[in-house]
């Protein structure tokens, strides 16, 4: 249900509070994954219960793992995959649980169709299949190999070295899964370093894993079973980081900070904000400074890759211009990210443009945005990107549309927004 409309009014308060944010989505789908892999029983705490890893969960229960919810939210997996899938892998929105889930695919003996909902369906799948291919699996899909649904036979593979064309999380991840189970070590070499979460999640199941600078290796063999904890999600949490550095003043406890996933706390530090954190509890305090803009390369976007639309929200109302280069992979995301975060500050009245890797942010200082009418093109992050400019910088109603995609990566946020910020925001 991605139709409905946010309408939300801000208060002139800002915001304050604690964000118990939920659990880590890339590490929920890797803890089903590698949970269902494992003969055996897994126990995850802390899973994400939003959409996304939801559909992965229901995509490995089609080889028939079996998992069962205890009343205290634990969730215990029988894994091991039983049997050819008895259905269309359905992955939703998710290109993590795609991607990944065709790598489990590609090692299985047995044929998986995978595919997902209008957005995920025009995000290209070529970084995978043809790697795949490579490693001898049989893998077809729509458009020449480019697009889901894809049709994967698996088995039979051999492990191969294979040097990514751009940074990606996700294709590293496949590549790993299905070296499980081919003959002889499979590599992979990335321009920039990206999350790491399969290669540790990997070694903490018994798999033999080799990491030297940007090439990670994995060598063929079972995983066994593990208690996994899935720590807060710092990509959620980033929303509530920038409408405390705009506004106010937010805690959030239990945060994954791990590598490639927290340089959105150093770019805020880098535009001036007051961020506090605690390594060891993963506690992060951010207060309101004033901002200034800055520069972001290619360097910079792997590790703040899925921050940069509520990043662009803070660039917006710093003093001085951001600039933004080297993140063409935000135009083949949930939304062409690039046209999508320039049109939602466009409709706060915030000057913004697009250049072909990136934008530019010329930022309002301390002056208010004007309410919006936001088209959040479907896409969660650009919803949630919104509503922090709403609550942050406008006096007003504002609405945004395509509401409904927020679910697929954090159902309670409207909750939070409205104890953080005292908004009267309404789902229509
Ligand atoms: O591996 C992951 O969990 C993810 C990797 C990133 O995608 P890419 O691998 O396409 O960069 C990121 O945008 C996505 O939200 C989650
Ligand atoms: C890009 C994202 O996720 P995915 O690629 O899994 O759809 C995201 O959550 O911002």
């Amino acid at each position: 249900m991605h139709d409905s409309v946010l309408s939300v009014s801000a208060p002139a308060s800002g915001v304050k509070g604690t964000v118990q944010v939920p659990g880590d989505k890339s590490i929920s789908h890797r803890a089903l994954i590698l949970s269902a892999l494992a003969e055996g029983t897994s126990t995850i705490t802390g899973l994400s219960r939003a959409e996304d890893p939801t559909h992965t969960r229901g995509a490995l229960a089609q080889f028939g793992v079996e998992f069962t919810d205890q009343p205290d939210g634990t969730v215990v997996v029988h894994g091991g995959l039983r049997h050819e899938p008895v259905d269309v892998l359905d992955c939703g929105n998710a290109g993590t649980g795609i991607r990944l889930l065709s790598g489990v695919c590609a090692g299985f003996d047995g044929l998986s169709v995978l595919t997902g909902d209008q957005y995920l369906r025009q995000r290209p799948m070529g970084r995978v299949t043809e790697p795949l291919r490579l490693m001898g699996a049989q893998v077809d899909a729509r458009d020449h190999g480019h697009l889901a649904p894809l049709v994967i036979r698996g088995a039979g593979l051999t492990g191969i070295s294979y040097e990514l064309a751009a940074a990606s999380a996700q294709v590293k991840s496949c590549l790993l899964l299905a070296g499980l189970s081919a003959a002889g070590p499979t590599t992979v070499v990335e321009p920039h370093p990206t999350r790491a979460h399969t290669e540790e999640m990997l070694l903490a199941t018994g798999a033999r894993v080799e990491i030297n600078g940007t090439a990670v290796t994995v060598h063929p063999g079972p995983l066994t079973p593990a208690g996994h904890h899935v720590p807060g999600d710092p990509s959620q949490a980033a929303f509530w980081a920038v409408a405390a550095a705009l506004a106010g003043e937010i805690e959030m406890p239990n945060l994954y900070l791990g590598f490639g996933r927290a340089d959105f706390l150093n770019v805020l530090r880098r535009m001036g904000a007051d961020v506090q954190m605690e390594a060891s509890t993963g506690s992060v305090r951010v207060a309101a400074a004033s901002l200034c803009g800055v520069e972001i390369t290619g360097a910079d976007v792997p590790g703040i890759v899925d921050e940069i639309p509520v990043l662009a929200v803070a660039a917006a109302g710093a003093k001085g211009t951001t600039v933004i280069t080297g993140a063409e992979e935000l135009r083949v995301k949930e939304s062409d990210r690039i046209a999508s975060t320039v049109a939602m500050l466009n409709a706060f009245g915030v000057r913004a443009e697009e250049r072909p890797d990136g934008m530019v942010i010329h930022g309002q200082g301390d002056r208010a945005f004007t309410p919006g009418q936001v088209d959040s093109a479907g896409d969660h992050r650009i919803a949630m990107a919104a509503a922090v400019a709403a609550v942050a910088r406008t006096s007003g109603q504002s609405t945004i549309t395509g509401w409904g995609s927020v679910a697929t990566s954090y159902p309670g946020f409207v909750e939070d927004l409205v104890a953080v910020s005292g908004a009267r925001a309404q789902p229509i």
